[in-house]
């Protein structure tokens, strides 16, 4: 059944991803502080996600927030990801939960947990033969400032939900590539999230029934170090591509 969405952070990569494939699935509010240029389903709203009052209004009749807005650099500095990873992202849980929305979907990172990647386990960690994986139980670890934020971002929706009932899924994605795997980068392959994988494992979020989930957004890549199962049981997630085998 189709869902009323919104979803912040639209303009980026993430949201491209998305509505190149679920435009039309969708009733859709899109926001975000740049407009967008391209041709875009349903209404538009620039604003930051920081501004409490407009998040409010934009909240209006949604069904489910997909919120991606947020600073994605690895190296953001503490500033930057204080206002718009934490602080933004808890005005949009706090308001979504005012104006009864049933879900919210967190764009959380592999940064959350990029210190497991130790020195003793990589380069191995990358490569198809080793059996190490993550499977989302495993406690945040982050590699960066920025990784900081999302775990921040895992625990305000944990708050959440169990404070109100929200449900929330936390997608720890990878590395979304569009067209083709990374480059000489076996990490990046490791982690691939094709296009088409994202657009369907953020529909399974739309989707599908869940109280608190934390799952990895990667492709079925040979070399992972993610574990995916969680997704496919929870969601119903199928991703059709592997870093492995693209031409
Ligand atoms: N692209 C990737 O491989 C990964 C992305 N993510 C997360 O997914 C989300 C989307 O990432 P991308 O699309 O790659 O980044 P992006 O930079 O392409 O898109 C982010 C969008 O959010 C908007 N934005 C940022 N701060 C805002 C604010 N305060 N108010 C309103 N809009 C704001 C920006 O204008 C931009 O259009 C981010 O939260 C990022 O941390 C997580 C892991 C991997
Ligand atoms: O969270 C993110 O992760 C991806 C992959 O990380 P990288 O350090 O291997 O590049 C990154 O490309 C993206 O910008 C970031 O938001």
């Amino acid at each position: 059944m189709a869902q009323s969405v919104l979803l912040t952070g639209a303009a980026g990569r993430v949201g491209t991803a998305i509505l190149a494939d679920l435009a039309d699935e969708h009733e859709w509010r899109l926001m975000d502080r740049d407009p967008m240029t391209d041709d875009h389903p349903g209404e538009f709203v620039v604003a930051d996600i920081t501004d409490e009052e407009v998040v409010r209004e934009a909240m209006d009749g949604v069904d489910v927030v997909i919120h991606l807005a947020g600073d994605p650099r690895p190296d953001a500095p503490w500033d930057s990801v204080l206002t718009n990873n934490i602080d933004g992202t808890q005005t949009i849980f706090e308001a979504a939960v005012d104006a009864d929305v049933e879900k919210v979907v967190f764009a959380s990172s592999n940064h959350a947990v990029g210190a497991y990647e130790t020195e003793e386990r990589t380069p191995d960690l990358y490569r198809a033969h080793d059996d190490y994986l993550l499977d989302g139980t495993e406690l945040p670890r982050p590699s960066n400032l920025y990784g900081v934020s999302k775990a921040a971002g895992e625990s305000i929706g944990r708050y959440y939900h169990d404070e109100f009932g929200l449900s929330v899924a936390c997608v720890r994605i990878g590395n979304l590539t569009e067209g083709h795997p990374p480059i000489d980068y076996e990490r990046g392959q490791a982690m691939w999230l094709s296009y088409r994988d994202c657009a369907h494992l953020f529909d399974r979020c739309i989707r599908a029934d869940y109280e608190f989930e934390i799952v990895y957004g990667i492709s079925d890549n040979d070399r992972k170090y993610y574990s995916i199962e969680r997704a496919k049981e929870a969601l119903g997630y199928e991703p059709q591509d592997n870093s492995a085998r693209h031409d």
